[in-house]
């Protein structure tokens, strides 16, 4: 479960995110839409302890990421939005890195190392510096570092960007299978489709603040039945 209690973060005089309140639900996958600059980024940031708010707190399953960053830390595994990191470490060696912070147990390791591996085409890559990684290689193995752990909580910025559409879709399927465990998973993107065929729930911000969260069943109902996932977007920003 993620609790964002009343967060508010501002650059100078702008308020990327204002007073943004939401309660994401376990076993449940949540799409964060909203368009450029609505303040994702930010939010997903400060979600994430890469940024504190200057008002209110965020809860990872009860855990409050500035009162007890390090326990909130341990329930959720992040991919942000730009892979180019590490990029000195081979790929296993960045594995094993993340297995290690985690304190995944060596043969579980290992084994979650190989599907993962086989799963994403990377087999042969694993001993290559990422530094000579393509992007999409780097977006699969931040991927694939965050699932060695299992987390409780799943939390990706624009993952989709990138990747291949095999690796796209078997990412999809993970999302789903992960989801299915009982686990959260929360991501953003701009792309609508995914959101429309993959969450259990949608979120959209415009200007820093939510403006609407939940099925798209409920926001067609208020909307128009027949539109699609984009035009309901559209209507719902245009008056933000
Ligand atoms: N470090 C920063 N300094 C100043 N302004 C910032 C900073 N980070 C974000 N902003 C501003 O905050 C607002 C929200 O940005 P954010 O990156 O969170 O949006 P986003 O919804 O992720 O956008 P996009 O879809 O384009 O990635 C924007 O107006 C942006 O210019």
């Amino acid at each position: 479960m993620i609790e964002i209690k009343h967060v508010t973060k501002t650059f100078g005089t702008k308020k990327a995110v204002d007073d943004l309140d939401l309660t994401i639900p376990t076993g449940e996958i949540i799409g964060f839409i909203g368009p450029n600059g609505a303040g994702k980024t930010t939010t997903i940031k400060m979600m994430t302890g890469v940024l504190n708010p200057d008002e209110g707190d965020i809860l990872i399953n009860g855990k409050s990421i500035q009162k007890e960053p390090l326990e909130a830390k341990r329930q959720f595994g992040l991919v942000p939005d730009s892979p180019d990191m590490f990029l000195r470490l081979k790929g296993i060696e960045y594995l094993n890195f993340m297995g290690d912070i985690y304190e995944v147990d060596t043969q579980v390791r290992q084994q979650r190392i190989e599907a993962l591996a086989e799963t994403f085409e990377m087999k042969e890559a694993l001993n290559d510096k990422i530094l000579s990684y393509s992007h999409g290689m780097r977006q699969k193995i931040i991927i694939m570092g965050v699932l060695i752990n299992e987390p409780e909580v799943w939390i990706l910025d624009e993952p989709m960007t990138g990747l291949d559409p095999q690796s796209s879709f078997r990412l999809k399927q993970m999302m789903k299978e992960h989801a299915a465990k009982g686990k959260t998973v929360f991501f953003s993107t701009h792309v609508l489709e995914v959101a429309e065929k993959l969450c259990d729930k949608i979120a959209i911000i415009a200007h820093g603040k939510m403006i609407y969260f939940g099925t798209l069943e409920d926001l067609r109902a208020q909307h128009g039945e027949n539109q699609s996932l984009e035009e309901l977007f559209l209507e719902v920003t245009e008056h933000a």
